[in-house]
């Protein structure tokens, strides 16, 4: 499904935070979103994700204006996986991943057969089967990253949309994640600051600066020297490995940098 954002404007205690964003990810797509902290790219996503009603423009799923959707319609078309989820209740993870079906359960039932083979599936996807019957409370940071992913997955939805859900991962876990939402059929948007990440796995990268897109193309094409000097404040070498991608090595902070 592609995902359509349109002139997209969010504000928020009176200030302008995403400013007339236009991009499209087309169905099946991995899109990385980068750029620096405080960029608008939290709130970008929680403005596709339906968790923020934009003060302008718009947003469509496929063909779709999904204003005024119901926050179950959503989440039967796109899950999120936010910055530093947290789930308070000492839930067993296969509980936790089990919310990810809420938007499909009848009012006074709980989860059918298919629900839990679904559940277990997307637990085992992120390599988390073994600590299904674990308490929540018990995992490290990185495996509950991973069990948000699961929730998401098992979501079933035709969009997944991600904020920097490699943060809590040590580098085995974050390429497995990357491969697999590289494999995924479905649109993925995913925040990333890890630039090497994003330049090896993302189909395409929208940068955002100062709450605009100031770039949206091919990562060879976005991540020049110039940019990452203008908009990230850093110099950096672009270039490739033995295998053929496209690497980003920061070499220090730029000396001039207007923020
Ligand atoms: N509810 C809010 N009220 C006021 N300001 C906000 C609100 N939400 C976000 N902001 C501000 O909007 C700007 C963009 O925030 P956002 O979280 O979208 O950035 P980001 O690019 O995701 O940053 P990071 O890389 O640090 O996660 C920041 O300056 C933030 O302080």
């Amino acid at each position: 499904m592609n995902i359509t954002i349109t002139d997209l404007t969010w504000s928020a205690s009176g200030k302008e935070i995403v400013k007339g964003v236009t991009a499209r990810v087309r169905s099946g797509e991995l899109a990385g979103l980068i750029g620096p902290n405080g960029s608008g790219k939290s709130s970008l996503l929680r403005c596709v994700a339906g968790l923020r009603a934009p003060s302008g423009g718009s947003i469509r799923y496929g063909e779709a204006d999904i204003s005024g959707w119901p926050a179950r319609r959503v989440a039967r078309a796109a899950a999120l996986v936010e910055q530093s989820a947290e789930t308070d209740s000492d839930l067993r993870v296969r509980d936790v991943v089990g919310l990810g079906r809420t938007p499909y359960a009848g009012r006074w039932r709980g989860l059918g057969r298919a629900d839990h083979e679904i559940v277990a599936d997307a637990l085992a996807r992120v390599g988390l089967a073994a600590l299904a019957d674990r308490s929540w409370r018990t995992l490290s940071g990185g495996e509950r990253q991973r069990a948000h992913l699961a929730r998401a997955l098992a979501q079933r939805t035709d969009c997944v949309l991600l904020d920097e859900p490699t943060n809590h991962l040590d580098l085995r876990h974050q390429y497995a994640l990357m491969d697999l939402l590289a494999a995924a059929e479905q649109t993925v948007v995913i925040a990333l600051h890890d630039l090497s990440l994003a330049a090896r796995y993302c189909d395409r990268l929208l940068l955002m600066h100062g709450g605009r897109l100031v770039a949206d193309g091919a990562p060879r094409d976005v991540l020049t020297p110039e940019r990452l000097r203008t908009v990230f404040g850093v110099d950096a070498e672009v270039g490739g490995d033995s295998l053929g991608n496209l690497t980003v090595a920061c070499t220090g902070v730029a000396a001039e940098y207007p923020g």
